[in-house]
Parts: structure tokens; C-alpha cells; sequence
């Protein structure tokens, strides 16, 4: 072992940079063992020095100065656990700028701003790791960088959001509260600090994006991604979704095709029988596609403070053992440089339930709105409710253009007394 003492500046000790704190402490000789040398914390940058805490850090190395910890000639490598766009922003790019690699768990961040930070972290020639970004503890950004560098991925579908995964688990089987399964969430360390990225799916986007990048070798940033979060879920549409041997989950899905990507976040069924539906509570898994390899899974805990502080102190072991070595890991592989299709010209199906006048015409009726926007009909149900009637149509394959057009086609109906669900439908044959 070398005699050397790498040392680690960490930024936020919240959820999970006190697991960080804590797993740094307690596994001090493993880690000297796997990376080569002692790895030790030079200072832990705080917001308030009086915060209580889930570990306990020594007061010597707390501090409310990030910018003067990351300027620390003796810092080797930065970990940035304080979330959100600024200050993370900047202080991971003076921590490159001064010579340290850069371990973060930040989506919104990578989403947002990735080609700068990556361009950031080669020309400093540092290393920029964020494995615990995307599906929390799932080695997933590893493996799609390095060991399907080899292959061909035309598509990714996974439950990347383990908030809403638990919000939707808990309503399906407990018949839970919306704001009930939220506040269980939060107190679990699920939910980002403000939950509404999470359930209007924008940390899913954020992942979705990271991951399409990832898998297409292109740039895809949040901005470019379809989405829509849970809160118009209802406890109907999780009945409906029962009703055909389906369950709610909010998908992100990332596909190639005709050479273009389309990304997009939003609540679907899937069948019980697809390995998604059975994906419970907080946890997440990526479902992958790839041309040689065919279906892969990647599945385990998404959220909370110690998996995803496993996920850091993967990263860190790796940066660690590059710097011992003076070399870098793989960088940014954006070179396909894909158009992303609008939402609108994007492949999928609909179910739609609907409220109708019982009478003659009326299914001739509304299968006519879904014909005459190219929409072929697949499945179509009816039961009797004394004059009404309520009717489930599931579509064929369309462009989401052609499907939600025949949505608002109906809703325009004088004989269509309410569209009362609308869901996407995914993870089914044809
Ligand atoms: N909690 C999870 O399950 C989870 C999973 C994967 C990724 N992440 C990501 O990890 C990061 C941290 O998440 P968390 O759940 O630990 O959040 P958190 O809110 O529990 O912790 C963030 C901490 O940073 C501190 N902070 C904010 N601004 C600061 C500043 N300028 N200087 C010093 N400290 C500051 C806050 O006081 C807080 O203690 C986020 O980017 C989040 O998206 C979290
Ligand atoms: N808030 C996120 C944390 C993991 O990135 C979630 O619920 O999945
Ligand atoms: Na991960």
C-alpha cells in the first residue's frame, strides 16, 4: 500500500452524505485496502454547523465555506451531495479547476449542464463520476459506458423515481392517501428536498435523460424529454389498470429508432406479468435492450441515505484508484449527435374509459373518432350503469399525435358524458 493519505472534501450532509460520513468511518480499512492507500475526510461543508445529524462528524472538520474547502490544494477528490442546480454547479467546477476528480449523486445538475461539467472534468484531466445519479445503489451508468460498449441499446425502460414507485405501491395495496404515502416517503429520505421533482417526474426525467445519453451515445438533457408526473393519477385509473391485469407505474422510457432517440416520462400500465409491475416500494430497476445481448434487468434499491451512499463510495474507490495510478476513467461518448423525436411522433398505445349515452350509434360513434385519427382499435369493452354506459377502448400502436387527438375528440363528444381515464400502455406485445 502506498504511504500516501488521499483525501476527501465532502459537500452536504444530508440523507446521504451522512451514510457517506458513516460508511468512510467504518470501512476505513477495507477502503485502504481496495484503493491502495488511507482515505481520509478533509472537511465536511455544511449549511448549518448546528444541524442535528443522523452520524455524528467531528466538529473540527465541519465547515460552512465550500468554496474555501474545495479550493484546499490537499483535497483529492470532491463529493457533492447538496443537490439542485447552484452552488453545486460552481463548486464542482472549482474543484476541477483545482486539480481534484469529482464524485456526485446530482441528476438535476448532470441533466442540466452535463457537456460542461464533462468538458470541465477533461480538460483538467479529473475524473467526473455519478453512478448514484441515476436508480440509486443499481450499477446501472457503469454498465452502460463500459460493458455495453460492445453492443447496440435500442431501448431502456425502467422505474427510476423510488418516491413515486412507494406513493403508487402504497395506493395500489393499501388504498393509501397521496399525501399519506408522500410524507412516508420523505420521512424514509425517498423525496428530494423539494418533492415536487419527484412526483411531477422531473427527477425522472433528469434520469431518463442521463440515461439516454448514456445508452445512444448522443446529448440529451432534461429539456428534451416528455414529462409528466403522478399527480393526476387516480384511484380509478388504478382500478381500470387492475381491470386488465395491469398496474400504474411511472415509466421512463428512452428508445432508438430511425437513428433518432425519443425520452419520455410518464405514468402507464404494464402488465402484471412484465418483470416491471412486480418492482415494489422504493425500489427501482432498469430494464435494458440491446441488439446482441437482448433483455437485461438491472433492479434494487433506488432511493435512501446508505444505497445510495454505496453508489458514492463505488465511484470514490474507482476515482481514488485513478489518481493513484495518474490516469482517468472513460469520459463523455456523445459522438452519434441523434435528433430527439417530438413526444407527438412517438410510437405507443392508449387505454381510454369513457362515460356514453346508452344508445344506438354511440359505439359506432366513438370508434369512428379513433378511425378517423389512423387509430386501430384492439381491445373494446362495455358494461351497462342504467342509461349510461362506460366504455374502455385500448388502442392499437399510434403516434401519441394520433392518440391524444382522439382523446380530445372525444371529450368533444356530445354523447361522451366524460373521458374519465386516460393511461399509456406499455411492456405488452402488440
Ligand atoms: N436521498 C436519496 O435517496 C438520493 C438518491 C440518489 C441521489 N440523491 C441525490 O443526492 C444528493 C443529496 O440528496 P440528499 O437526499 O442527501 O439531500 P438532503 O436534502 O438530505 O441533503 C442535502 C444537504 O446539503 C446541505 N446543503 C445545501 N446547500 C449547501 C451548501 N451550500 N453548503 C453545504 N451544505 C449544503 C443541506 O443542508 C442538506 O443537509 C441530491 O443531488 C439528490 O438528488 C439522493
Ligand atoms: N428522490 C429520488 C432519490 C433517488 O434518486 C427518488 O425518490 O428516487
Ligand atoms: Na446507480
Amino acid at each position: 500500500m502506498s504511504d500516501k493519505t488521499l483525501k476527501v472534501a465532502l459537500l452536504g450532509a444530508g440523507s446521504v452524505g451522512s451514510q457517506v460520513v458513516r460508511l468512510l468511518s467504518e470501512q476505513a480499512d477495507d477502503l485502504a485496502a481496495r484503493v491502495g492507500a488511507r482515505v481520509e475526510l478533509a472537511g465536511v461543508a455544511v449549511r448549518n454547523l448546528d444541524s442535528k445529524r443522523d452520524v455524528e462528524i467531528p466538529e473540527h472538520l465541519l465547515t460552512t465555506d465550500a468554496d474555501a474547502l474545495v479550493a484546499r490544494e490537499d483535497v483529492d477528490v470532491v463529493i457533492e451531495l447538496i443537490g439542485g442546480i447552484e452552488p453545486a454547479r460552481t463548486l464542482i467546477l472549482s474543484a476541477l479547476k483545482n486539480g481534484a476528480s469529482v464524485v456526485t449523486a446530482n441528476k438535476a445538475l448532470v441533466a442540466a449542464d452535463g457537456p460542461a461539467l464533462f468538458a470541465a472534468a477533461a480538460e483538467a484531466g479529473r475524473d467526473l463520476y455519478y453512478e448514484a445519479a441515476v436508480a440509486g445503489a443499481i450499477p446501472i451508468l457503469r454498465p452502460l459506458r463500459e460493458s455495453l460498449a460492445g453492443d447496440r441499446v435500442t431501448r431502456v425502460l425502467g422505474i427510476v423515481n423510488g418516491t413515486t414507485n412507494f406513493i403508487l405501491d402504497q395506493m395500489d395495496t393499501h388504498g393509501a392517501d397521496f399525501a399519506d404515502a408522500l410524507a412516508e416517503a420523505q420521512e424514509l429520505g425517498y423525496a428530494e428536498a423539494d418533492p415536487t421533482a419527484d412526483v411531477e417526474g422531473h427527477d425522472a426525467a433528469a434520469k431518463a435523460a442521463i440515461l439516454a445519453s448514456l445508452a445512444f451515445h448522443t446529448r440529451v438533457n432534461a429539456e428534451d424529454v416528455h414529462c409528466e408526473g403522478i399527480t393526476k393519477v387516480t384511484a380509478f385509473d388504478a382500478s381500470a389498470a387492475a381491470a386488465m391485469g395491469s398496474v400504474v407505474k411511472l415509466l421512463a422510457i428512452a428508445e432508438l429508432s430511425d437513428e433518432q432517440v425519443s425520452v419520455r416520462v410518464h405514468p402507464a400500465m404494464i402488465p402484471l406479468k412484465h418483470p416491471l409491475a412486480s418492482v415494489r416500494g422504493a425500489y427501482n430497476a432498469v430494464f435494458v435492450e440491446s441488439e446482441a445481448a437482448g433483455q437485461l434487468m438491472f433492479y434494487g434499491p433506488g432511493a435512501g441515505g446508505a444505497p445510495t451512499a454505496s453508489a458514492v463510495l463505488g465511484d470514490l474507490v474507482t476515482v481514488l484508484r485513478n489518481r493513484l495510478s495518474g490516469t482517468t476513467g472513460v469520459g463523455e461518448s456523445a459522438y452519434a449527435d441523434r435528433a430527439v423525436r417530438p413526444m407527438s411522433e412517438t410510437v405507443t398505445r392508449y387505454h381510454v374509459a369513457i362515460d356514453v349515452e346508452d344508445r344506438a350509434g354511440v359505439l359506432a360513434a366513438v370508434a369512428q373518432a379513433f378511425a378517423d385519427n389512423g387509430v386501430s382499435i384492439k381491445i373494446v369493452r362495455q358494461e351497462g350503469r342504467g342509461d349510461d354506459a362506460q366504455l374502455v377502448v385500448v388502442s392499437h400502436q399510434a403516434t401519441d399525435g394520433q392518440l391524444s387527438a382522439t382523446v380530445e375528440r372525444l371529450r368533444g363528444m356530445d354523447n361522451v358524458r366524460d373521458v374519465t381515464s386516460v393511461m399509456r400502455v406499455e411492456g405488452e406485445a402488440e
